[in-house]
């Protein structure tokens, strides 16, 4: 009738989270075609079943998301069509524009809403430009309910069409159910299923805050001091604080316990007043590109080994009992070769990769500017390039020791080649990275209700570390987002799936938060 292992699941699934087995909720997980559904859906149920005086409300609810599914995609549209790009001063009015929609959504519903000013970013030649006003809303002030509060942001990476893109980035595409466009996974979608949970929602089991950004994807500038800010105002009363702008490992649902930081810096290199023809001047001339490329190239061996010193030197060790939580994740090395098209990893065993994704450093170079990179052929010197690059930090890394010591590290090789050309190195993002306590009561039970998928992230959320510092309050991170979501890179997309499924599951979240006489630890985790 039904798969044998489907049933061996379902008892594993029940099991382990003390539900008892009655015939009728075998009957009902049947008739849900329940082996057909992906693990995500299997645990919510379960979650449901486990306090089956919710389940009519959440039919209820589940519904009432099916039958706005359009209007959501709609909307997701809408904000993907906005080309919200924080690092392109340029497009500074989308962003503004994005922010003005984002807080304008969150009105209609009945929000207490306001825009916060938190200045002006200084760009690299001493001018000013507006930085997005946050938005924060609030939805419900019940003393008795708990309070969660949502992080997300609505700007974007660039992305322009002919980066490689097989459908226009900013024209939300659905091919085979899944929504191609900029934003779309990263944070777009996510920040719109939990507005969609709150809309959902006729009488909020929580009082529900939100705090969406639109600098994220440059490092949150001015996001810090607006925090600290709000610290004993619009932060004082929050419980938990709740993030979805990261992904799953595998196609099983995961809860995020870390995400490296970021020190991501400007290496520029001027020489001559302006370019010059290479075959006029080229064996004359000590290229500036020459010089920069040269130093670059003492960043990283071709093993992956960061040769500044002092930085591998201040990475925590890995414990035995993480090597063993590696070891347990279920993670395919071949899968993920094909998925991102490499023949060759730096690391061949399960342990390392993860390892290196999650917990080490890394240097990436991202770009020159002022390298010549269209197409064709052009025969020139650059006169100046800048060169950027980023380290992804880890615990027990400070950006402002990594600012030193890169900035010292590239100096000294930089004098060791003579060059008359002038270097310049800036850091200009510095966010920390963050670890949650996995001893923590929300994280060990939920490494029982999650199994395997309780992982790290190798990505940076800049503002993570400081929530939990500046609020003492503990962080979740919900991701919905699919792991080959393409997140900054082409053809980004979210599955239809994941944001109608997510929108419930994040349904199911607030219910369990609110339910009254469990623990806040046991309702938080049986959902996932
Ligand atoms: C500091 C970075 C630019 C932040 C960025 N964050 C995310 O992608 C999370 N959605 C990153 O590159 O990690």
């Amino acid at each position: 009738m039904f798969p044998i292992n489907v049933y061996v699941q379902l008892c594993g699934l029940l099991n382990c989270i003390s539900v008892p087995f009655s015939e009728h909720i075998l009957l009902f997980l049947l008739q849900m075609k329940i082996w057909q559904l992906p693990s995500v859906l299997l645990l919510l149920i379960s979650s449901v079943i486990s306090h089956p005086h919710n389940l009519f409300e959440y039919n209820e609810l589940s519904e009432y998301v099916d039958s706005h599914q359009e209007e959501y995609v709609q909307t997701l549209r809408d904000w993907v069509a906005v080309e919200s790009d924080s690092s392109d001063v340029l497009k500074r009015p989308d962003c503004h524009r994005m922010m003005d929609m984002t807080a304008e959504k969150l009105r209609a519903m009945g929000g207490k809403v306001e825009l916060v000013d938190i200045g002006v970013q200084e760009l690299p030649n001493g001018q000013t430009v507006d930085l997005p006003k946050v938005v924060t809303a609030q939805f419900g002030s019940d003393p008795s309910k708990q309070t969660v509060c949502v992080y997300g942001h609505v700007d974007v990476q660039p992305a322009k069409l002919e980066d490689g893109w097989a459908t226009d980035p900013y024209n939300l595409t659905d091919i085979d159910g899944n929504l191609y466009g900029r934003g779309a996974s990263d944070n777009k979608a996510p920040v719109l299923a939990w507005i969609h949970t709150v809309e959902a929602y006729q009488d909020l089991p929580v009082n529900v805050k939100f705090i969406i950004e639109g600098m994220e994807e440059t490092g949150s500038n001015g996001l810090d001091a607006m925090i600290m800010a709000q610290r004993d105002s619009f932060l004082s009363d929050v419980d938990y604080i709740l993030i979805s702008d990261c992904g799953w490992l595998s196609r099983r649902p995961a809860l995020t316990y870390g995400t490296r930081g970021n020190c991501y810096f400007f290496a520029e290199v001027e020489g001559p007043k302006q370019d010059l023809h290479s075959g006029v001047y080229g064996g004359t001339v000590i290229e500036p590109m020459t010089d920069l490329i040269g130093i670059l190239d003492t960043l990283i061996s071709p093993s992956g080994k960061i040769l500044i010193p002092g930085i591998r030197e201040a990475v925590a060790p890995l414990s035995d009992e993480e090597w063993k939580m590696y070891q347990d994740i279920e993670f395919d090395i071949e899968s993920y070769k094909s998925k991102i098209g490499v023949s060759q990893l730096m690391y061949n065993n399960k342990v390392d990769l993860l390892a290196h994704r999650w917990r080490y450093p890394t240097v990436t170079v991202h770009g020159i500017e002022g390298a010549f990179s269209a197409p064709g052929t052009k025969t020139v010197i650059p006169a100046k390039v800048i060169a950027k690059f980023s380290i992804r930090q880890v615990p027990n890394m400070d950006p402002a020791v990594v600012k030193k010591q890169v900035t010292d590290y590239l100096n000294s090789v930089f004098a060791k080649r003579k060059s008359p050309n002038k270097l310049k190195v800036t850091m200009v993002i510095g966010a920390k990275p963050w670890l949650a306590d996995t001893k923590h009561p929300l994280y060990e039970a939920g490494k029982a209700a999650v199994k395997r998928d309780l992982i790290r992230e190798g990505g940076t959320i800049p503002i993570a570390k400081t929530f939990e510092d500046v609020t003492g309050k503990s962080i979740i991170m919900l991701p919905i987002g699919g792991f080959d979501d393409g997140l900054h890179s082409q053809n980004e997309k979210m599955s239809r799936y994941n944001y109608i499924e997510g929108t419930k599951l994040f349904i199911a979240y607030l219910h369990e938060v609110g339910i009254k006489g469990v623990g806040n630890e046991r309702g938080l985790v049986l959902t996932f």
